[in-house]
């Protein structure tokens, strides 16, 4: 019997924090077929509300260094205001979307990331075995599009900061054994570039090889990096399709398409 679809979709600070662009975006998901699930980041204006408030971010590889304070922080912007903004607006144009936290259902919970060479605090990290899928499922046969920030909880009660493409990668591989889950990551360039600062030199279609080629070249660097770590791995733990493309360009063929 052919499975049910899924596409987990991702968004990042990059989007969120431009309203037209935003607006934009979720105009084209709610257009989008088949039942979907959001994951949103919004690290770009976190850590501008963090400046605005006196506290200097600090990121380490890409992670945010998440003490009491920015936690406090994380917890109000993404949990609270980018979240129920998000829903809100799709609720607007149609769509039935819920927004949650890992906490709220137990949707997906984690560890404290035990402190090594750095001190990440109050950072969580998660598995697919870390997601309520039973929950998702739930949510989606009933009509409901779930919307994840990037707050995890360690069922003790602490919430934990995570990062956005952590979490979307964790959720399509918690899916993959039962539905046909496509992985879309959605960010303000049109794909992996050859050249960063070129948006018309998009690769098409990128596998292991020619990824650790890229990466030996310097071709991807910063962000793209751990995004490219999370979407192989979802494609190694049985994800149907990874994607990279504009998020103002969804179902477009200008896009950069993993495969194995
Ligand atoms: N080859 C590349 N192609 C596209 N983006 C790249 C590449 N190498 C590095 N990057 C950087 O990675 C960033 C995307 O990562 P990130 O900022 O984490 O995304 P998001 O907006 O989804 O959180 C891009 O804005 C770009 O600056
Ligand atoms: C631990 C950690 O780094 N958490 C991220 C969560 C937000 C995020 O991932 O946002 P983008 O997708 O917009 O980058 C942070 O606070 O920046």
């Amino acid at each position: 019997m052919e499975q049910q679809a899924v596409t987990v979709y991702k968004i990042g600070g990059g989007i969120i924090d431009d309203a037209p662009e935003l607006h934009q975006f979720l105009a084209l998901l709610a257009q989008a077929p088949g039942p979907t699930i959001l994951v949103h980041g919004g690290g770009k204006g976190a850590s501008a509300l963090m400046r605005q408030l006196g506290q200097e971010p600090v990121l380490v590889n890409g992670r945010r260094v998440t003490d009491a304070a920015a936690l406090d922080l994380v917890v109000m912007f993404y949990a609270g205001k980018t979240n129920k903004e998000v829903v809100a607006q799709l609720q607007a144009l149609g769509v039935n979307a819920l927004g949650l936290s890992g906490a709220d259902g137990n949707v997906i919970r984690g560890q404290k990331r035990p402190v090594k060479e750095i001190d990440y605090g109050f950072v969580g990290d998660l598995t697919a075995a870390s997601v309520n899928h039973e929950l998702l499922l739930t949510l989606l046969q009933a009509g409901v599009t779930p919307v994840l920030c990037p707050i995890i909880h360690d069922g003790q009660g602490q919430l934990l900061n995570t990062n956005a493409d952590t979490i979307a990668s964790a959720v399509a591989v918690a899916l993959a054994p039962v539905l046909d889950v496509t992985l879309h990551y959605c960010f303000e360039k049109n794909g992996v570039l050859r050249d960063v600062n070129d948006n018309n030199s998009v690769i098409p279609e990128i596998d292991a090889t020619h990824y650790a080629e890229l990466r030996a070249q310097g071709v991807i660097a910063d962000g793209m990096l751990p995004k490219l770590e999370n979407a192989f791995a979802a494609l190694g733990a049985g994800v149907r399709r990874v994607i990279i493309g504009h998020a103002l360009r969804l179902g477009s063929d200008v896009q950069t398409v993993l495969t194995t």
